[in-house]
């Protein structure tokens, strides 16, 4: 409790209970303070202690003195006028009328919650109990102002009383009577009722109690005892040793702890005389220890026994406030060190400021704005301009650290980082374009020419206009790749963004600037990005465009893509229109029927169909295995994968339409090609005894450099017979037999040190003896594994029913087989049983292919009941695979009338064809890939629609090579094809 009385309290309540004395004189240095301490203790003896003016007065001297003898005493030392002083001071804190105060031996209890009051000592507490507030006013008026203060006993179970300072007791006020006297602890303080102040209560206590007996319940009222020190010699050094040690002791607290320091002075100045049983009073009573520790202080009434107490909590208080100064020093450390780092800051940028090295943020920021935008000025279109004018003035206005300065400041950023009419010079030249073009891929001519013509087209007009070219093919055929080339080919900057999966239009369009992290568009981005306005932008995947809730990005893309709108593209972030209308847009798809129409419309569709083998092999040798053994550091002369190996790494690995898998497998064989050549032991970097030999030429010309004496000649030899006796160490150790150039003196001198190793660095290298790593057939397994099965081709020959397709899918073209087979014959009980996850349309092709087979039949063999009266099943393998289309047409009518027929169908011969009810063939999709898939499958006869005449012949004639391909109007052609067998066929020719 005296631990949490503000001194500012205990300031006003002292200066009221001594007006005269004034309230600054309470706070006197630390060290006038211990001084009188120290000067009180050694002159113990007198009971009233004089400083100047200024009267202490002790309560109950050890001897059991007055204020009587005090004011005497105070006569006597001072005068008539000091007397006088003292005597109203006394007046207004303790009243020595009659009786005395051992006279009282039944007193009112004052329950004290806190701490217990030590004799000398004031202490303010709030009286709540309205019955022993009127008893304590009555006391007081009937001029008996005592009362006895009792300190609270905890309730039983609970541990307040082990912490100090713990809540009180919420319920004191409630204790009446006995249950109150139950719990005071049995001695207690004689207190004199200094003033009374509404509730609270001011004590000065006298002189220790015991409690005797109960006399009245309400207010408690209890008989005493007084308690009196048990005697003690002054003089026993014992005593005196540990008096000195608690003074000494409290000496160190009072420099460390400010707060015992006010409480010490308070006390010094109102405790009066200082004797051995005060001192260990006044240790325990400004302490903070726990009350429980306090009360056995009260109690104790053996002085050298209170001493030790005493010695004891002050040594913890010791303990604590050292703990509380390194607590103390350590945040102050940090808090200035902070301080100190902003101060310094802000000095800084005064300074800075100052010296105009650095304008405030503001400036600095829309310095920076103008700088960017300023070279462009003239490019820049009006509107823009005049947008970024407005909202640099704007920025100026606006504070800070505001949201709206953010926002604007970004907006800004962007803006101007946009290059404005900033175009790279392009590259019309047409000549060094094919060179670019067929130096990073091989074939793709269709794509290459329309470059080529584009530029063309740009270099008669002046200027090149955007345009959507859209490269569609299986994956892996070069699309993204070929559009990087283009860019190179152009000499424009390059930026691709996939749309795959994109479903949210503000991906391309951006988001409103008023939305907390609203960002601008894919195509900003991309402008930003580039920093030119016309660069090449490659959308992938666009027929995986998705579709979301938020807007329909294939409308955005529109805007984006169009010629006719994108001159003036508006994306919601920026709010300004931007010319796209030099953009070069590349879009690359696998299946072009999945493009949005509208889209699809606005593009150029170049088909990139897939490679046959020599295509691929082609590839293979002069772009991949080039590219992947430069990326593995592989130098050429020390691998070679023969022609054989390649082709049965494209023939029986690799069958894809596209090279992806192709690069993979010949990135596998350069990795293991690359370990076996570091376990031969050779790498690029040097090799140990190379750079053993830099050492020496460097340390000797180091050397030269260091000290160019007379005698430079002279070590220079020297230094070089050293470098060279290193060298020939160094190179007769390698094992091997490799020939060392022995170098004479003479020589050495004459070359340069550098020459010489790098002569002999070479010489070993070449001398070297590394095993060329050959791929060929024979190992081909060891760097890929085994080929993998390819179940394309399950037939050698194909048995009665079974009849080959052709088939077209987003990963290129491939055969299928269609196989048909009786389930069962009866009379009227011709039907068809269709399996093979197949679509809607091929199911209703088989239907139409039954009823067109049986009517062929009916015509060729008009007796045969076989469709009639039998119940036929049509499968097309691979089940697991969905399959739908009409192609497969005539090839289904062709099996059926196989089985029907009971002949086999030609060998190696594969058809494609939609076929109406009447029997005519319609074209069909995908013919490259179709005869690509064909070549791969070892189909030497093809059999395709007519319509698709033009397609064919405008096939590579690489790819046409070898084939023999016929163009059906009408099935019965087919069936003459099909069922013609080999001496037929020979005696036709
Ligand atoms: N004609 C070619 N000449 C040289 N390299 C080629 C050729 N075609 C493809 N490549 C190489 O094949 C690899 C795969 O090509 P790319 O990634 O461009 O395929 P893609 O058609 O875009 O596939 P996807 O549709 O899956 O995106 C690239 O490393 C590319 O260099």
């Amino acid at each position: 409790m005296l631990k949490r009385l503000s001194s500012a309290c205990l300031r006003s309540s002292f200066s009221h209970l001594s007006p005269r004395a004034p309230a600054s004189s309470c706070y006197a240095g630390e060290k006038s303070t211990l001084g009188r301490f120290f000067r009180s203790l050694r002159d113990s003896n007198p009971r009233i202690l004089v400083s100047g003016r200024r009267v202490f007065y002790c309560s109950e001297a050890g001897d059991g003195s007055d204020a009587a003898d005090a004011k005497d005493a105070v006569a006597k030392a001072e005068g008539e006028n000091a007397a006088e002083e003292v005597g109203s001071k006394f007046s207004s804190a303790i009243v020595p009328t009659n009786p005395k105060p051992e006279d009282y031996l039944s007193v009112l209890a004052l329950p004290l919650t806190h701490r217990p009051l030590f004799p000398g000592f004031y202490m303010p507490i709030l009286v709540k109990d309205p019955k022993l507030l009127a008893a304590l006013v009555e006391c007081r008026r009937r001029q008996a102002p005592y009362c006895g203060a009792f300190l609270l006993k905890d309730e039983p179970g609970s541990d307040s009383g082990v912490t100090s300072g713990s809540e009180p007791d919420k319920n004191v006020t409630e204790l009446k009577g006995l249950e109150l006297f139950k719990r005071l602890h049995e001695v207690g303080t004689l207190a004199q009722i200094s003033s009374i102040q509404g509730d609270q209560v001011i004590l000065i206590g006298h002189r220790r109690l015991r409690i005797t007996e109960m006399d009245s319940e309400d207010p408690l009222t209890v008989k005493v005892d007084h308690l009196k020190d048990k005697p003690y010699d002054k003089e026993d050094d014992v005593i005196k040793a540990t008096a000195f040690e608690v003074i000494s002791t409290l000496r160190d607290v009072l420099k460390t702890s400010s707060l015992w320091r006010d409480h010490a002075q308070t006390y010094t100045q109102h405790i009066g005389e200082f004797n051995y049983p005060r001192v260990a009073d006044f240790g325990a009573a400004i302490s903070g220890a726990n009350k429980l520790h306090c009360q056995q202080v009260l109690e104790e009434l053996d002085v050298y026994k209170r001493l030790k107490l005493t010695l004891e909590l002050v040594k913890k208080e010791m303990e604590i406030s050292k703990i509380q100064e390194s607590i103390a020093k350590a945040i102050e450390e940090k808090i200035s060190g902070e301080q100190r780092r902003y101060l310094l800051m802000e000095q800084l940028k005064a300074i800075k400021k100052e010296l105009g090295l650095e304008t405030d943020d503001k400036t600095a920021l829309s310095a920076k704005f103008r700088e960017r935008i300023e070279p462009n000025r003239e490019k820049c279109p009006p509107h823009v301009l005049q947008v970024i004018d407005e909202e640099l003035a704007k920025l100026q206005l606006l504070e800070a650290s505001s949201s709206e300065f953010n926002v604007t400041r970004n907006y800004l950023d962007w803006l101007t980082a946009l290059p404005w009419g900033n175009y790279s010079d392009e590259n019309f030249d047409v000549h060094n374009a094919q060179k670019i073009l067929d130096e990073d891929h091989y074939g793709l001519t269709d794509v290459k020419d329309r470059i080529l013509e584009f530029i063309a087209v740009g270099k008669l007009r002046g200027i090149s206009q955007g345009k959507i070219i859209c490269l569609s093919g299986p994956p892996g055929v070069g699309k993204t790749s070929i559009g990087r080339s283009i860019a190179r080919a152009l000499n424009r900057k390059f930026y691709r963004f996939s749309v795959g999966g994109l479903s949210d239009v503000a991906e391309i369009k951006g988001h409103r600037r008023t939305y907390i992290g609203a960002m601008p568009g894919k195509m900003v981005q991309c402008l930003k990005n580039v920093g030119t306005a016309n660069p090449l932008v490659l959308i992938d995947e666009i027929d995986k465009l998705g579709r979301g809730h938020a807007g329909d990005p294939a409308s955005a893309l529109l805007e984006l893509l169009d010629p006719e709108q994108n001159a003036n593209f508006l994306d919601h972030y920026l709010d300004v229109p931007i010319d796209l209308s030099k953009v070069l847009f590349v879009c690359t798809a696998n299946v072009v029927e999945m493009i949005p129409n509208p889209l699809l419309d606005r593009m150029e569709v170049i088909a990139i169909a897939g490679y046959i083998t020599d295509e691929k092999m082609h590839i293979a040798r002069d772009y991949l295995e080039k590219t992947t053994r430069e990326s593995c550091g592989i130098k050429p002369e020390l691998v070679e994968v023969t022609e054989a190996a390649l082709r049965d790494l494209v023939e029986n690995y690799c069958r894809e339409a596209g090279v992806r898998n192709l690069q993979k497998h010949i990135e596998k064989i350069y990795r293991k090609i690359a370990l076996q050549l570091v376990r031969q032991g050779v790498s690029n970097e040097p090799s140990p005894s190379a750079a053993a030999k830099d050492v020496v030429v460097e340390a000797s010309s180091e050397k030269f450099l260091e000290e160019p004496t007379e005698s430079f000649a002279e070590e220079q030899k020297a230094s070089t017979v050293e470098s060279e006796e290193a060298i020939s160490q160094e190179v007769s150790e390698t094992p091997g037999d490799n020939p060392v150039k022995t170098l004479s003196k003479d020589e050495v001198v004459k070359i340069d040190n550098e020459e010489i190793v790098a002569d002999i660095i070479q010489e070993t290298e070449v001398n070297t003896k590394v095993e060329k790593i050959l791929v060929d057939v024979s190992n081909l397994s060891d760097f890929v594994g085994k080929p993998v099965f390819h179940a394309e081709r399950i037939y050698d020959r194909t048995p009665i029913g079974v009849v080959m397709g052709l088939a077209w899918t987003a990963m290129g073209g491939s055969t299928l087989y269609i196989e048909t087979t009786q389930v069962e014959q009866g009379e009227g009980k011709g039907a068809l049983h269709l399996t093979g996850q197949l679509g809607d349309v091929m199911k209703e092709s088989a239907q139409i292919a039954h009823t067109v087979a049986r009517a062929i039949l009916s015509e060729k063999e008009p007796e045969n009941p076989y469709f009639a009266n039998s119940k036929v099943h049509l499968h097309v393998p691979a089940g697991a695979t969905p399959k739908d289309g009409p192609s497969a047409g005539c090839t289904m009518i062709t099996s059926l009338l196989s089985l029907s027929m009971n002949r086999p169908v030609k060998k190696d011969l594969a058809m494609t064809g939609e076929v109406t009810l009447t029997g005519r063939i319609l074209p069909i999709g995908g013919v490259k890939e179709k005869t690509i898939a064909a070549r791969r499958s070892g189909v030497k006869t093809i059999i395709f629609p007519s319509a698709n005449r033009r397609d064919f012949d405008e096939l590579a004639p690489n790819v046409k090579e070898g084939l023999d391909v016929h163009f059906v109007d009408n099935y019965n052609q087919i069936l003459d094809l099909a069922f013609k067998n080999e001496h037929e066929a020979e005696a036709g020719k």
